[in-house]
């Protein structure tokens, strides 16, 4: 027999025994992640649905440790690490929207069929995609409610809504590097949603304006537009991949469905980075 390409290719002396050395499957709790899909219909396709999701709020859980982690660094003045972390954040948010085109080979008769087994759960009740929704400065009170059954989960999610987030962060450094920004805006309960505010567009337009007098902040900027370029590509895919798969019904967690996602299109996160673009 030829030698296979494996032959004398450098793994004779791979490590092999692992009962006393930590191993990949041990680095990784393989077992317990590997352990977590429990499909409940007879259906072949839940596995899809439910690896997805996981892999979703995998994601999700480094988004939230990027964010945090921007929101400090600005706090604390170092920006080159924050753009890292924006940065990573915007490619993360990238591959989410790319793996939508994985779901969508589910056909409706085929989710259909699954889809009494998932009762009222929906992702309305990822606690995960709240926080995000809530550190980029889309807060409201009122959707902390679906959590009030766990005390512990409730507590981490209002923490996130009583936290300022990383564009209030950003607006302060506006006003820290000399810009002026309204006192009041300043002033404004964090527990809000971020609404358009005109001194922070004019702070805004005079970083645009002389992008090389104020490099990093006018980079700073450019890394939350990319978030949320990238955030409202997902949130179409959501609802197009929604509207393919079940149309105009009423979702399982109770809102409208289709119509309520596609208000939340219209969410802004930043307004005044996407405004000063008109005057500019
Ligand atoms: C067959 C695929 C899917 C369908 C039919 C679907 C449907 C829906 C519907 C109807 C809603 C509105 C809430 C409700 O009443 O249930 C919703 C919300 C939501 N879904 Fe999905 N979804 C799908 C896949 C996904 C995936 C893969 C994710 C990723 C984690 C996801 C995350 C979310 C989130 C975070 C919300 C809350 C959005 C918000 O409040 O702005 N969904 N989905
Ligand atoms: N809201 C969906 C159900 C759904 O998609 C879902 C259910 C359980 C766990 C995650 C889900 N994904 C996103 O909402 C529906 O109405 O069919």
């Amino acid at each position: 027999m030829t030698p296979g390409p494996q032959e004398g290719a450098g793994w004779h002396d791979a490590s092999m025994d692992f009962s006393k050395d930590m191993s990949y499957g041990d680095y990784l709790a393989l077992d317990q992640l590997l352990d977590a899909q429990h499909p409940l219909s007879p259906e072949h396709n839940e596995m899809l649905f439910i690896i997805q999701h996981q892999t979703t709020e995998l994601w999700m859980k480094l988004m939230l440790h990027e964010l945090r982690a921007a929101r400090a660094h600005i706090d604390a003045e170092q920006l080159g690490p924050t753009f890292k972390m924006l940065t990573r954040v915007s490619r993360i948010m990238d591959q989410l929207v790319q793996a939508w085109t994985v779901l969508a080979t589910m056909t409706p008769p085929e989710y259909t069929a699954m889809r009494p087994y998932l009762g009222h759960s929906s992702g309305f009740q990822s606690f995960q995609y709240r926080e995000i929704e809530f550190i980029l400065g889309n807060k409201n009170a009122a959707l902390l409610r679906p959590h009030a059954h766990n005390p512990a989960r409730l507590a981490e999610v209002q923490r996130a809504l009583e936290t300022p987030s990383l564009y209030e962060g950003a607006i302060r450094l506006l006003a820290r590097r000399g810009l002026h920004i309204d006192p009041a805006r300043l002033a404004r309960p964090v527990t809000e949603r971020t609404e358009y505010d005109a001194s922070v567009e004019a702070a805004w337009l005079e970083v645009y304006r002389d992008p090389s007098g104020h490099w990093e902040l006018y980079e700073l900027g450019e890394k939350l537009v990319d978030i949320e370029d990238s955030f409202r590509q997902w949130r179409f895919r959501h609802v197009t991949t929604v509207e393919r798969i079940i149309g105009f019904k009423r979702g399982t967690g109770g809102t409208d469905g289709v119509s309520y996602l596609r208000k939340m299109l219209d969410v802004v996160l930043f307004p005044e980075l996407w405004r000063l673009r008109t005057v500019l």
